[in-house]
């Protein structure tokens, strides 16, 4: 920025003037001069202006090449110098340093500071302003100013300025960055927190505001399936029908992974949060087309409405996540309003939880066998193992209850460690031709380190892996496809086999029978349970025994119950069947005893 020339000869002529003072004040006579061999007094002025002015075009050098401004004012705080370079307006030059530096207020957290430094003619510094820039868009200055006197009498202000909206832009966008999700630009979980905070506490008691938990569904399966990239745009789109279902009042924001939050401060009653819910529910149903996929996800709502400032923000937070885990609970795709008694459910499942950690180390789990026999032979081919927790107060708890909340704990792997070295010791007792066979969590797949589990499980009980087949779900095929198909094609190779569980209930995508390496199928209850009532049931399972045979696969029929329903999967050329008709679950003493029963019946 330029130091101004009539500031420079202001400053020129205001330090000769001082040189004059000084001469009148101090002159000593020429034979004084010439006695003490100094200059004359000519010579001196010539000297001291010479010495002025190389001091005059240092500063001015100085100036030329900061970057801050100097500005002076009269002592009615007209800006007389330096208000060209503050880079205000041409319309605001002249006006009042006081009123040009009031143009936003707001913008300076020192205003007031500012302003009683000025009535009191105080020093003041770092004083930040926004004004409009020359070219219409933001100028941020910051302003240092000194008052000046002369004999005690105030004759303005006279100070630095520099433009800083280089840094404010980026303070500004680092206080965005802290306060935004960086993908969807939403407010974040620590601004979406703060913000609460803030609408709890100005709250009346007779005003409401409603808190919104959202978690998508499906989102992971996504995410892992199509890459990070898909996921990203997912997450983009349903930002944006978030926005759209919301009102320009409400807060959206995003907590973090597939979870987002919204709060709405004029919660007029339940029925307006829940019309927001199912709008929002129909919105994110709706399909997604991205990168050439088409992609359905879905969503569970978790909503609190709280009409009082008495509970805290952490509260009311956490009881929107309650309702939204009850939501999920409720099968998800769904949004439920908080109620105090679902306090009561989620403390009975953090129980739970804590129960099922203890277990493993209590030993309370025991594995139950349950026979599966070649239809024509009646010979027992393999024990099902299948799992029991004796809960000290509970009593039994069936799997059912328990698996879910293992898996998604991550205790499904510890406990499905526990259950393939048991089932193994077991087996490694009975005869040599019956197999054992092991469920499978996805879980264990995804986060346990299953081969190395079965690989030790069969060492520690001397048993051959053509002894073990392992169950797993259709599902697990279908996530991380490539990775899945590697751990199956190495158990083959330890000659463990694979089935396939509860066949026909999935996505039935029988492309997988060919791709995978499998080598049972068992056909879900289901259709074994409709198979005297429904001609179309015996002939799904006509069809998959058909397909097991082309395929080279064992048939297993789950479920059966009655003698009839055992001679239909016979005629349909089944293989193998499994159901309370031939025995119940039993514990593994009890064998023994159900093997020589089923000899006798054979
Ligand atoms: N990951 C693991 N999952 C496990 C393990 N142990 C069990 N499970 C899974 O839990 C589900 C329920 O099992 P369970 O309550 O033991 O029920 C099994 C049988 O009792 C039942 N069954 C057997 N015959 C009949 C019948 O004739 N009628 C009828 N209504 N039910 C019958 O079916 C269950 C066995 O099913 P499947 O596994 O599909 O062969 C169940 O999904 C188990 O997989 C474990 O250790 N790990």
């Amino acid at each position: 920025m330029a130091f101004p020339v009539n500031f420079i000869a202001a400053a020129l002529a205001s330090c000769m003037n001082d040189v004059r003072c000084w001469l009148t004040a101090a002159k000593p006579s020429p034979l004084e001069s010439c006695r003490s061999g100094e200059a004359g007094p000519l010579e001196q002025l010539r000297l001291d202006n010479d010495r002025l002015r190389r001091e005059l075009k240092r500063l001015s050098d100085f100036l030329d090449t900061s970057s801050e401004v100097v500005w002076e004012t009269d002592d009615q705080l007209t800006i007389t110098s330096g208000k060209e370079d503050l880079g205000l307006p041409a319309g605001q030059i002249g006006i009042k340093l006081a009123e040009a530096l009031g143009i936003n207020p707001l913008a300076s957290k020192s205003w007031i500071e500012y302003l009683q430094a000025l009535s009191n003619r105080k020093p003041f510094r770092g004083f930040e302003i926004c004004l409009d820039g020359r070219a219409g868009d933001e100028l941020w200055l910051e302003i240092n100013g000194n008052p000046t006197f002369a004999r005690g009498k105030f004759q303005g202000y006279r100070g630095t300025c520099r433009n800083v909206t280089e840094r404010k832009l980026h303070e500004a966008q680092i206080a965005f960055l802290a306060a935004h999700d960086p993908l969807t630009r939403l407010a974040n979980r620590r601004s979406f927190h703060e913000l609460v905070e803030r609408a709890v506490g100005t709250r009346g008691r007779h005003k409401r505001i409603a808190i919104l938990c959202l978690d998508l569904d499906g989102f992971k399966s996504v995410n892992d399936t199509l890459g990070h990239g898909v996921g990203d745009a997912l997450l983009l789109e349903v930002a944006q029908r978030l926005k759209s279902c919301a009102k320009t009042t409400d807060l959206v924001a995003r907590l973090g992974g597939d979870e987002f939050a919204i709060l709405r401060v004029d919660a007029a009653d339940p029925e307006d949060a829940s019309s927001l819910a199912e709008r929002i529910l129909a919105s994110i149903g709706e399909p997604y087309f991205l990168d050439e996929h088409r992609v359905m996800i879905g969503t569970s709502i978790g909503i609190n409405i709280t009409a009082c400032s008495e509970n805290g923000t952490d509260e009311v937070i956490k009881n929107a996540d309650v309702a939204l885990y009850q939501a999920k609970s409720d099968g998800r795709g769904t949004y439920r309003i908080f109620q105090n008694e679902m306090n009561v459910r989620l403390q009975e499942r953090l129980q739970l939880e804590v129960d099922l950690r203890q277990a493993l180390q209590r030993s309370e789990f025991e594995l139950f066998y349950q026979p599966i026999v070649n239809i024509e032979s009646k010979q027992i081919v393999t024990f099902e193992a299948l799992l029991r927790w004796h809960h000290p107060q509970k009593g039994t708890i069936p799997p059912t209850t328990f698996i879910p909340l293992a898996e998604e704990t991550g205790l499904i792997v510890p406990i499905g460690d526990w259950v393939l070295q048991q089932a193994c010791r077991d087996a490694a007792s009975w005869p040599q031709d019956v197999r054992v066979a092991v469920n499978l969590s996805s879980v264990q797949f995804r986060r346990g380190a299953l081969e190395l589990s079965v690989t030790r499980a069969l060492a520690a009980a001397g048993l051959h892996g053509s002894r073990l087949e392992l169950e797993i779900t259709e599902s697990i095929l279908l996530h991380d496809e490539e990775i899945t198909r590697d751990i199956l094609n190495r158990l083959r190779v330890l000659g463990v086999h694979i089935a396939i569980d509860d066949f026909g209930t999935g996505y039935s995508a029988l492309s997988y029978l060919r791709s995978f390496p499998l080598d049972k199928i068992k056909i879900d209850r289901s259709f074994v349970q409709d198979l005297s009532r429904e001609t179309s049931a015996a002939a799904i399972v006509r069809a998959i025994s058909e397909l097991g045979q082309a395929l080279d696969m064992t048939i297993v029929a789950e479920g059966v119950e009655t003698a009839e329903q055992l001679r239909i999967l016979g005629d349909q050329r089944c293989t193998q069947a499994q159901g309370y008709f031939i025995a119940y679950p039993q514990p593994a003493a009890q064998l023994i005893r159900v093997i020589e029963e089923l000899k006798a019946v054979a």
